[in-house]
């Protein structure tokens, strides 16, 4: 008897094929994976949302423009969402042309914003005066540019692979004001089961503060701290009901499983008006945590059978 065969998964992503996005992609998307390009980060994880997609990748944080807001908004903008698995690509953008352009005939560039972030200083120095297109992503300014009968820029910022892919030429690769930068991406899917804890794993959450409480932000911190929790990434993103509140977004060391960050979820429940959970998942640099002495799970295992002597009367 044959094993029935699984259907493909779905991914959709920051589009078009050839985006930084579309190489994280590819890190963690099994080769006969549908690939579905989205035009924005919303609508990739919109897809989720709908059941049109089983995952979605999408940039959350970069090396040298910090966190990707589109990200940190739409996560927690509509139904639950959980991140699955977070993968870094390292950034470096060529300074893509049509056959024939010359660096002297170039007046615009097109791209996504976050990479003309991290390449004006090179293009002001190198070229002058450019005028910068924003483009869906970099990708999307290269196809524009390959595509287009009249695009209104003669030049697109993008992975050096994208360039051959979209039929253009590199005037420059390695174009950055930053060398070595790294964006790190995220897959993304409904909740579920966690990724099983592997000891070097994170967990996201998004913490609101209570309204004008004096130490509200020590308060949320002082859970962390408690329990020995580093914490590799933490923002604030404002709720958007008026001006002066804000969210804090959270990258915090350690898996739902561990006991410390369990204690940590109980305690910005007692002082938080709202704490979601965005998932615990592998550590893409698989650093393997170390726990402060007292704060491993056996540490909080003989702590509770210690209060369960004293209930029993068994001090
Ligand atoms: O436009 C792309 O290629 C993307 O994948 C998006 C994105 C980003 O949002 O930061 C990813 C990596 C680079 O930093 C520049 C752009």
């Amino acid at each position: 008897m044959s094993a029935t065969k699984q259907a493909p998964l779905r991914f959709s992503f920051l589009g078009p094929a050839g985006t930084f996005t579309y190489a994280a992609l590819k890190q963690v998307a099994p080769p006969d994976s549908i690939e579905i390009p989205a035009l924005d980060v919303p609508m990739a994880l919109r897809l989720v949302r709908s059941g049109e997609a089983d995952y979605a990748v999408v940039p959350i944080e970069n090396s040298v423009e910090g966190g990707v807001n589109a990200t940190l908004d739409a996560l927690t903008d509509g139904s639950a969402l959980q991140i699955k698995a977070e993968m870094l690509v390292p950034i470096a953008f060529s300074l893509a042309v049509r056959p024939g352009t010359r660096r002297e005939d170039i007046r615009a560039i097109s791209t996504h914003s976050h990479a003309w972030a991290q390449c004006r200083g090179w293009i002001a120095e190198r070229l002058g005066p450019v005028v910068h297109v924003p483009a869906t992503s970099t990708a999307a300014g290269a196809k524009t540019l390959a595509e287009s009968d009249s695009p209104g820029f003669e030049a697109a910022l993008c992975p050096p692979a994208t360039v051959k892919l979209m039929g253009l030429e590199s005037l420059s690769d390695d174009v950055a004001d930053n060398p070595g930068a790294v964006t790190r991406f995220i897959m993304v899917g409904l909740p579920g089961p966690q990724p099983e804890r592997t000891g070097a794993d994170k967990t996201t959450l998004l913490v609101q503060l209570p309204h004008d409480e004096a130490g509200a932000l020590l308060s949320m911190l002082e859970q962390f701290s408690a329990r020995g929790i580093n914490l590799s990434r933490i923002e604030s993103r404002p709720i958007g009901d008026s001006l002066g509140r804000y969210a804090f977004s959270i990258d915090a060391e350690g898996h739902l499983c561990d006991e410390r960050i369990q204690a940590v979820l109980i305690g910005l429940h007692r002082v938080c008006p709202q704490v979601v959970f965005l998932g615990s998942y592998p550590s893409a640099s698989g650093e393997r945590i170390r726990p402060r002495p007292g704060t491993s799970d056996a540490d909080f295992q003989a702590g509770r059978e210690f209060v369960e002597r004293l209930l029993a009367g068994r001090a």
